[in-house]
């Protein structure tokens, strides 16, 4: 890995998403759904999957065969791990109020689920079984009561889905499934298909296709948040062990070419022992190609002054995900302003939350921990203010209402007001 001064290296991430290239490709897959529907998902799965897709859903049968095709330890695991993230979600659900005021008003805030929501789990260089549960949970806490979820088609698996995903959906309720991947299976979440009904919102990681594609339809449909190639800050001294930062670092750089991994650290002696292990670890990793390639273009070793001038390099990064492995990384966590999520001292190593504590492992990247949060409760639901205004209110209130809409030129608004005073005997202006 390279090492240079955090100052020497361009903090500022690309605003624009994407290349040129990626971006028009995105831009054409979304045009030729919309306007040739399921005839282009299945030539789309043909181009990019390799496979041949005849029925897009994946049928009630094929969802219970795959149960033959994975292990008791993994549902041992997926189930006390769903167990986990439920519990934390339920945390999050907020619910409606209503409050009465003095005068007799009523204002209030009504809490509702969205109605139908569309799941992406990602499947191209890898089966995320895990990102089920991270998108379906929060969706159930929510109570949205259509979640239909959507992942790319592959050659090996029942259905061409990899078991492990289909067994964690049947475990998270999930049941409507269409294999259907990358941009093609944002657009038809969007404006539907003749096989796939639009959905109201799209949640949910995924690569570079996948993120530029929801960006693309944002408007058309809500989306969550821009989850795309993941991304890992450490942020160190020399309390830290060197193997434990460079395993964590290869942890995020293993999804994806695209995949980010950083240190910032004030000790010169860690940033090379990092290094040296980096290369070391590596040398045996199964998904070394991918791991290689994304340390070698978004890899860098940043070092810093001090651990105070390193969380200022971290919030400028805004990272997907923060790990603190200082003497006291506690005393850093309330100086972190922009990170997806936090993960604090050296047990807590990031793939702790990719699979199992409870946090959502579906979070922003590319600097948009700046604005935008994990995957969440709140992301499932929309809220409906409520406003009953008393007769006492009206009265005591009409004229400051009338003269802001004065102020505004909008007299149709005022004599919206006025003629109701006039009408209760209180005649105004
Ligand atoms: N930020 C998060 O919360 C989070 C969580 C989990 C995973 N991830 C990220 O999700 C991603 C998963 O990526 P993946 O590729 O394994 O699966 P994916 O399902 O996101 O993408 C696979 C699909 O991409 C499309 N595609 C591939 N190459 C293409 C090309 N050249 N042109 C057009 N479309 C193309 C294909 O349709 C394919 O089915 C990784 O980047 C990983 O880091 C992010
Ligand atoms: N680290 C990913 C989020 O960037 C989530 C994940 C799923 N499986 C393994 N990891
Ligand atoms: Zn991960």
């Amino acid at each position: 890995m390279k090492i240079m001064p955090a100052g020497a290296f361009a903090l500022e991430r690309q605003v624009v998403y994407g290349s040129e290239e990626q971006n028009r490709r995105v831009k054409s897959i979304i045009e030729h759904v919309r306007s040739e529907g399921d005839a282009a998902l299945r030539s789309f799965a043909q181009e990019f999957d390799g496979v041949t897709v005849d029925q897009l859903r994946v049928s009630e049968a094929e969802i219970q065969a795959a149960y033959a095709r994975v292990d008791e330890s993994f549902l041992a695991a997926i189930r006390e791990a769903a167990d986990n993230i439920r519990r934390f979600h339920e945390k999050q659900k907020r619910t409606s109020w209503m409050d009465l005021q003095a005068d007799g008003s009523i204002l209030g805030q009504i809490m509702r689920p969205l109605r139908r929501v569309g799941l992406y789990v990602p499947g191209g260089k890898a089966a995320y079984p895990s990102s089920v549960l991270m998108n379906a949970i929060p969706a159930q806490v929510a109570g949205v009561p259509e979640i239909v979820m959507v992942t790319p088609p592959a050659t090996a698996g029942v259905a061409g889905i990899d078991p492990h995903i289909l067994v964690a959906a049947a475990e998270a309720g999930v049941s409507e499934i269409y294999r259907v991947g990358g941009a093609q299976a944002v657009a038809a979440l969007a404006y539907g298909t003749e096989s796939i009904p639009a959905a109201d919102k799209i949640v949910g990681p995924g690569n570079i296709y996948v993120a530029l594609a929801k960006r693309y339809v944002f408007g058309v449909v809500d989306i969550d948040s821009i989850a795309g190639p993941s991304e890992i800050v450490v942020l160190a001294d020399d309390t830290a062990d060197p193997a434990y930062v460079a395993a964590d670092l290869l942890s995020q750089a293993e999804h994806d070419e695209m995949a980010s991994a950083i240190l910032v650290t004030p000790s010169a002696a860690l940033a090379k022992a990092v290094a040296a292990e980096v290369d070391r670890q590596l040398e045996s990793l199964p998904r070394r190609a991918i791991a290689e390639k994304s340390i070698r273009d978004n890899g860098v070793i940043l070092t810093v002054a001090t651990l105070e001038a390193g969380v200022r390099v971290v919030n400028q990064l805004a990272p997907e995900h923060l790990e603190i492995l200082a003497a006291d990384p506690f005393q850093h966590l309330s100086a972190i302003e922009n990170a997806g999520a936090i993960f604090l001292g050296p047990y807590s190593s990031e793939p702790v939350g990719d699979y199992f504590a409870g946090p959502n492992h579906v979070l922003p990247t590319n600097g948009t921990a700046r604005f935008s949060s994990p995957l969440n409760v709140d992301h499932f639901m929309k809220k409906s203010s409520v406003i009953y205004y008393s007769k006492e209110a009206i009265q005591q209130n009409g004229d400051k209402i009338m003269a802001l809409a004065r102020h505004e030129g909008l007299e149709a608004h005022a004599r919206a007001i006025q003629i109701r005073l006039q009408k209760e005997g209180i005649a105004r202006g």
